[in-house]
């Protein structure tokens, strides 16, 4: 599908490559970053071009301890060149966000796999457009759905940012749902695009500036695709129309996941980051719901339930309407699932890559950062 012409090189800034993450190369490596992944090898960029790169032994050991040490897309990746002029993968750089999915397998015999290992779906993503249309059929931008994509982004560790796509199709209603989804997002950067005209497309292409890596998350057909063509400037992922236009199946033509965009900044799209809505989501949820957690200090009883107790301020917010009632409904749900998912996924984990982004989070929800 993609007309561009694998270059014979690449410039390693434009990949993401930065002084922090030079500090941690191992001597005698070559960077690399992570496009796609088969068993026991990647296919890589580097100063050297779009190579196959097979795992050492010391990878494949540590992968076959913890699935979370495989490489995934977005990797950056330390190659050692062997004798015979192959590459081969020696160790993976320390990831600063991943996109966790737990160990909720299946086994052959079609039940839950109680492993609760985690896969990591995507690496090293700086910035995680949640991507809702304006009008999807006949309704308008699911504000739960937003909510719920909201919290696996933050929980990422990626800086998260809403585009109401398709601005094209719901006319004079778009400056009602903006203020909608606002509410919905709150501490977090709202824009309304539309591919067709290309209005927005400037705007998200901004926060791409200086190399990063974005993913888009949104259902299907949210127009995610079409997006990540007009960044580009040309076809590099089949659409929905083009999919049904030659009624070949998806992802059949595309081969990089890790996409390089002309104008700057890296995309990654992959089968498992397309799905993520319906996987886990955890702490994540107490970014999203910030305002509520904040009422909730105010309540008069720590264990309040903002049910019927006396004094409860989520309820008197939602009495005198700065709070809409749906967002509780919202919030309880996502909790509900949250702790379903958390009961049955790597704790310590989870821990683990918790406690590194907390960090960026604080430093994120900082006043002054577009709070409601
Ligand atoms: N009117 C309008 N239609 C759009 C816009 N963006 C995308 N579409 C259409 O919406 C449909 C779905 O777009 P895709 O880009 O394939 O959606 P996707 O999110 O990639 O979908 P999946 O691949 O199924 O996850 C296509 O028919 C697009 O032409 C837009 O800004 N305005
Ligand atoms: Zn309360």
């Amino acid at each position: 599908m993609s007309s561009s012409v694998l270059p014979d090189f690449y410039d390693l800034s434009a990949l993401g490559w930065n002084d922090s993450l030079a500090a941690g190369l191992p001597a005698g490596t070559l960077p690399a970053r992570v496009a796609r992944v088969d068993r026991g090898a990647a296919e890589v960029l580097c100063a050297e071009g779009q190579l196959t790169a097979h795992y050492s032994a010391r990878v494949r050991r540590a992968a076959a301890t913890d699935p979370v040490d495989l490489p995934c897309v977005g990797d950056w990746a330390a190659l050692r060149r062997l004798p015979e002029g192959r590459f081969e993968l020696e160790a993976l750089l320390p990831r600063r966000t991943a996109f966790v999915r737990g160990g909720v397998g299946r086994t052959s015999q079609g039940g839950l796999s109680g492993d609760s290992r985690g896969q990591v779906l995507a690496a090293n993503v700086d910035v995680v457009f949640v991507a809702e249309p304006a009008l999807h059929a006949t309704d308008t931008a699911d504000l739960g759905r937003i909510e719920r994509l909201l919290a696996l982004a933050w929980e990422s560790g990626g800086h998260p940012v809403v585009l109401v796509t398709k601005a094209d199709l719901i006319g004079d209603g778009l400056a009602f749902l903006m203020d909608e989804v606002a509410s919905a997002a709150p501490g977090v950067d709202v824009h309304a695009v539309c591919s067709v005209t290309g209005e927005g497309v400037d705007l998200v292409r901004g926060y791409l500036e200086g190399s990063r890596t974005a993913v888009v998350l949104g259902a299907s057909g949210a127009g995610k695709s079409t997006l990540v063509n007009a960044l580009a400037g040309e076809a590099v992922m089949e659409t929905q129309q083009v999919r049904a236009g030659d009624g070949r199946g998806r992802h059949t033509t595309v081969h990089r996941e890790l996409i390089p965009l002309p104008g700057g900044g890296l995309v990654i799209d992959t089968p498992g980051i397309r799905r993520i809505g319906l996987y886990e989501m955890g702490e994540g949820v107490e970014a999203v719901f910030a305002d509520i957690e904040e009422l909730a200090e105010e309540c008069r009883f720590a264990d309040c339930g903002h049910d019927s107790e006396p004094g409860c301020a989520v309820v008197a917010a939602i009495e005198d309407g700065t709070l809409p009632e749906r967002r509780l409904a919202s919030w309880r749900k996502l909790q509900r699932e949250a702790a379903w998912m958390a009961s049955r996924t790597d704790a310590r984990l989870r821990k683990e890559l918790q406690s590194k982004w907390k960090v960026i989070h604080k430093e994120m929800r900082k006043p002054g950062r577009n709070r409601p």
